[in-house]
């Protein structure tokens, strides 16, 4: 592919004077994993939120596949988000569908993209769950009756059974127990790869960033301060707010 997957361009948000995001750019290649990470209240999640088509950003572009996507229908990008795009939540349950058991979050997604015959959807979504580690017996389970760990990874297989080319997770391990989120990123890790996805990953937390991110983008108050190869920006931060993050990560 000669153009990138996803261009942003000078693209802004405030709520307030230093609330929300300003000036940022980047572009996004197939298979790329981007993190941005930053200190809480950085604006991270907002600048998620206007590159995944769910906050209209004030000022700039964002290009997905050579389109414009806030020149698209609303019922487009809707449709991209239901098919070629996954939005990975912190809260697994905000990503789900509470009243609709495992196999139908996953089956959901599947018809989506056209998907008909039953049969065909449940052994996808039962091959699906046995990808992500729950026991494909507990199919017909709500999601409310997992635990946390087994929500995100249910989360993660709805996301990823249509194959989408773009995913976007905020925290994606955030709020699970350490073993767990261990586990969890090594499954993450070998799909990205497996798959050849990209990502936009929103994470405050530098050693998932290390884990899963080619490369990273520093946001302090709402601007983008560093950004480049992810072993380089924390080998070798430039910016003294790099420097303290990553000095504060060493410090714990
Ligand atoms: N809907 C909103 N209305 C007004 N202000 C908002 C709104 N959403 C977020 N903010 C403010 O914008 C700033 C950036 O918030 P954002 O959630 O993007 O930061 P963040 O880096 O993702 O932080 P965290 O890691 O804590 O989630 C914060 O000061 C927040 O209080």
């Amino acid at each position: 592919m000669t153009q990138p997957l996803l261009s942003v361009n000078h693209l802004s948000h405030l709520y307030a004077p230093g609330k929300g995001f300003q000036d940022v750019s980047f572009e996004l290649w197939p298979g790329e994993v981007l993190g941005i990470v930053g200190e809480s209240g950085s604006g991270k999640t907002t600048l998620l939120n206007a590159i995944s088509a769910r906050l209209v950003p004030q000022h700039g572009t964002i290009t997905y596949q050579a389109r414009d996507l806030y020149a698209m229908s609303e019922a487009e990008r809707r449709r991209l988000l239901r098919t070629e795009w996954g939005v990975v939540h912190q809260h697994p349950l905000d990503g789900l569908r509470r009243q609709v058991s495992a196999g139908g979050n996953i089956g959901e997604r599947l018809m989506a993209t056209g998907a008909r015959h039953y049969g065909d959807i449940r052994a996808r979504a039962e091959q699906w769950l046995s990808d992500v580690e729950i026991p494909p017996s507990r199919i017909d389970d709500l999601p409310t009756t997992f635990s946390g760990g087994m929500q995100q990874r249910l989360q993660i297989a709805r996301n990823l059974v249509t194959r989408p080319k773009l995913v976007f997770m905020d925290e994606p391990t955030g709020g699970l127990d350490v073993s767990v989120q261990a586990r969890l990123l090594d499954l993450l890790r070998g799909l990205v790869v497996e798959m050849n996805l990209a990502v936009v990953m929103v994470t405050h937390d530098l050693g998932v960033a290390r884990l899963l991110a080619n490369r990273l983008l520093v946001m302090k108050q709402g601007q983008v301060v560093e950004s480049g190869l992810t072993d380089r920006v924390l080998d070798d931060p430039h910016h003294p707010y790099t420097q303290l993050l990553v000095s504060s990560v060493l410090q714990n």
